[in-house]
């Protein structure tokens, strides 16, 4: 739904424009970008908290800077709202993840303003330096180029090695650290507290002040008092920031902490800053929500809230007269529970994803047993395989699309010494609106390949939970179970826990002529297809693979003999995925079938519901049937009519 932007905004169409005015009307500015951001997300959705929290850095930045030609990276992106809105987006925005609307991140096809496309998190500072050095090679040294990065970003190795990297390039690079004490989850570790020690101003600023007051107690005395205590300011703080500043310990110049709502400051600071040549680091304080109240005082629900009435504060909620099943992520928040109450060996670990992974429930009811390790997927993993290494049972619950941050973890660290880490993969499949970044589209296929791991899907929450319990068995080593983003089919999901023996598929139903082979819940969209099919005399079997590895050898060689044809199904890429294992079985065996493959094919698939794109890639129900179809099968209406 569009809605209308302010009287100033409204003319914005790109930063030359915002540029045209004055510095006095700026915070009008400021305003009306709020109140915009605030309009259009309560109807259409998306990421909320953090573009709130931005919007008078996304103004100086681009009141100050020469954007395009000057870079500016955006980490994550999903605070770049605002950037949107004020570089030629601002009529479209209503279209903000919508199926074939704009992005909800920065993406270099969709504007040249964004320099780098984002999604997963601390990529800023490497891309900005990267960008940096590119112009001290082209010798364009009047070139800024700013990276932006939240303190939650800050957490990840990634940003540690750019950093380390960058204090030694001498290029011309200015990282913007947004520090609102917050990931998606109040921010965690060592870094946060001291990012809150140096705002809090513990020594350094406590001597800045003592410094102040001696500085006017000697100007009464006279102009050549005060030029020597300068000095001495001068050579002190230089010893003091570089022992006590951690940027500075980094070669970074280290500038704050700074209010990040005072626009017309941002603007001086960023024009003083830019004439600042090497590595430089502002430190901007902000309050993540900033500007609606109810986001400003629980900033993990407002991080991405769906859509609400923005006068009240209700977030809208679908009504159902029955009860519904539950999202994976809350079966795996609740079971991990249920099984480490009876298992005292078992743990959770999340890397900042609490709330995402419902890893948030085991948090509260035994601290001591779960923990979040901030943006640091790499550590997660391994982290979990030193657990692994003392008898514990680790559950590490990550999104499929971050795990593939820490896929030689997986390998080096758990799979080769075959320690037993469980590996719960959640967002597996399509993500849905946010995209080709958080897809996870590849994790059957860069699991598969891995000596030792055990790689499961269930198709529904007693699955789930069945693996869960399985993989904490004793000796059952290291263990992948993915499940998607959502809710799933059963409303009765709380049974008690039954061992699955690993590497069985199961049956759901026998049928004529046609076999399809599905692994995960979109065999729940196989079920749907049979439901129609079955009323036009078309009657394939359904098999429930369950595993990718290892396969289920006497089901499939059960497949092959009774069925010519063959359809597999995934939600996941076909090139390596759960279909090619199959291949690959028909082919060691010299089974000779017509086999079709469904899942997403070797292309960037944008973002959209999950069900568009399903049917996008061909395997939605109606998809399925189209298929069965296309592939000659003869319906039975025998069958039918008795
Ligand atoms: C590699 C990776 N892991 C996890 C996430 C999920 N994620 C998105 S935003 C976010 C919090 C970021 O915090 P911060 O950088 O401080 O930004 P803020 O939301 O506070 O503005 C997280 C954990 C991600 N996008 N990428
Ligand atoms: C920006 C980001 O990476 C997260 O906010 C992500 O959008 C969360 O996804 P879920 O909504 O599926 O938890
Ligand atoms: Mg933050």
């Amino acid at each position: 739904m569009q809605v209308p932007a302010g009287d100033l905004l409204q003319k914005i169409n790109s930063p030359s424009d915002l540029k045209q005015l004055s510095e006095d009307q700026l915070e009008e500015v400021c305003q009306e970008l709020r109140q915009y951001i605030i309009d259009v997300v309560s109807v259409n959705g998306g990421h909320f908290a953090a573009s709130l929290g931005v919007v008078e850095l996304t103004v100086a930045l681009h009141y100050v800077l020469n954007t395009p030609y000057d870079q500016l990276v955006w980490d994550v992106g999903h605070q770049a709202y605002g950037h949107k809105i004020l570089t030629g987006r601002r009529d479209n925005f209503h279209t903000n993840r919508v199926y074939k609307g704009i992005s909800g991140f920065p993406k270099r096809a969709e504007s040249i303003f964004d320099t780098f496309g984002v999604g997963h998190s601390s990529t800023s500072i490497s891309a900005a330096l990267g960008m940096a050095v590119a112009s001290v090679y082209k010798g364009e040294k009047d070139r800024q180029h700013v990276a932006v990065i939240g303190d939650g970003a800050m957490t990840a190795g990634m940003a540690f090695e750019a950093l380390n990297h960058a204090g030694i390039a001498n290029s011309n690079l200015l990282v913007i650290l947004n520090d609102n004490c917050m990931s998606i989850d109040p921010n965690v570790g060592a870094l946060k507290e001291y990012l809150t020690d140096i705002t809090i101003s513990k020594p350094y600023n406590s001597f800045r002040s003592d410094l102040g007051y001696v500085l006017s107690k000697l100007s009464a005395i006279g102009p050549d008092a005060l030029k020597y205590a300068k000095k001495i300011e001068k050579s002190i703080k230089g010893t003091l920031l570089k022992q006590s500043n951690l940027f500075e310990a980094l070669k970074f110049r280290y500038f704050g902490p700074t209010d990040g709502h005072d626009v017309k400051h941002l603007v001086k600071v960023l024009r003083d800053l830019r004439d600042i040549p090497g590595p430089k680091l502002l430190h901007c304080v902000t309050v993540k929500g900033k500007g609606y109240a109810l986001a400003e005082k629980d900033q993990t629900k407002w991080h991405a809230p769906g859509l609400f009435d923005k006068i009240t504060g209700e977030i809208k909620k679908t009504h159902h007269e029955k009860p519904q099943p539950p999202k994976y992520q809350d079966v795996f928040g609740h079971t991990i529970i249920e099984l480490a109450e009876q298992n005292p060996k078992i743990m959770g670990i999340t890397p900042a994803m609490p709330s995402g992974s419902s890893l948030n429930l085991m948090m509260k009811a035994m601290p001591n047993r779960a923990f979040d390790v901030g943006i640091a997927e790499q550590h997660a993993v391994t982290f979990s395989a030193g657990l692994a290494s003392q008898g514990l049972v680790p559950f590490c619950n990550i999104y499929s699309s971050f795990m593939q941050r820490a896929y030689d973890q997986v390998i080096h660290d758990v799979a080769i010494q075959k320690l037993n880490v469980v590996l719960c993969l959640d967002r597996a499949g399509f993500a849905g609106a946010d995209g080709p970044t958080h897809h996870g589209a590849y994790d059957l296929a860069y699991m598969r390949c891995i000596p030792n791991l055990v790689v499961s899907a269930p198709m529904n929450e007693e699955e789930l939970r069945n693996l869960m319990y399985t993989a904490q068995l004793e000796d059952a080593g290291p263990f992948v179970i993915r499940y998607p983003r959502g809710n799933g089919v059963m409303v009765d999901w709380q049974r008690p826990f039954k061992a699955i023996p690993v590497g069985k598929g199961r049956k759901i139903t026998d049928g004529e002529e046609i076999a399809i082979v599905s692994i995960g819940t979109i065999g729940n969209e196989v079920t749907k297809a049979l439901n129609e099919l079955n009323t036009e005399g078309y009657y394939p079997a359904h098999y429930d693979l369950r595993f990718v590895k290892p396969l289920d050898e006497a089901m499939l060689h059960e497949v092959f003999t009774k069925y010519p044809k063959v359809i597999t199904i995934e939600d996941g890429c076909l090139e390596g995925g759960a279909g090619s294992a199959i291949l690959e079985f028909m082919a060691d065996h010299k089974y000779n079938a017509e086999v079709m493959r469904l899942g997403i094919p070797d292309a960037v698939i944008e973002h959209g519901e999950q069900p568009e794109l399903w049917a996008e890639c061909g395997y939605d129900a109606a998809g399925i049937i189209r298929q069965v179809k296309a592939m000659e099968v003869k319906p039975n209406h025998h069958i039918i009519a008795s």
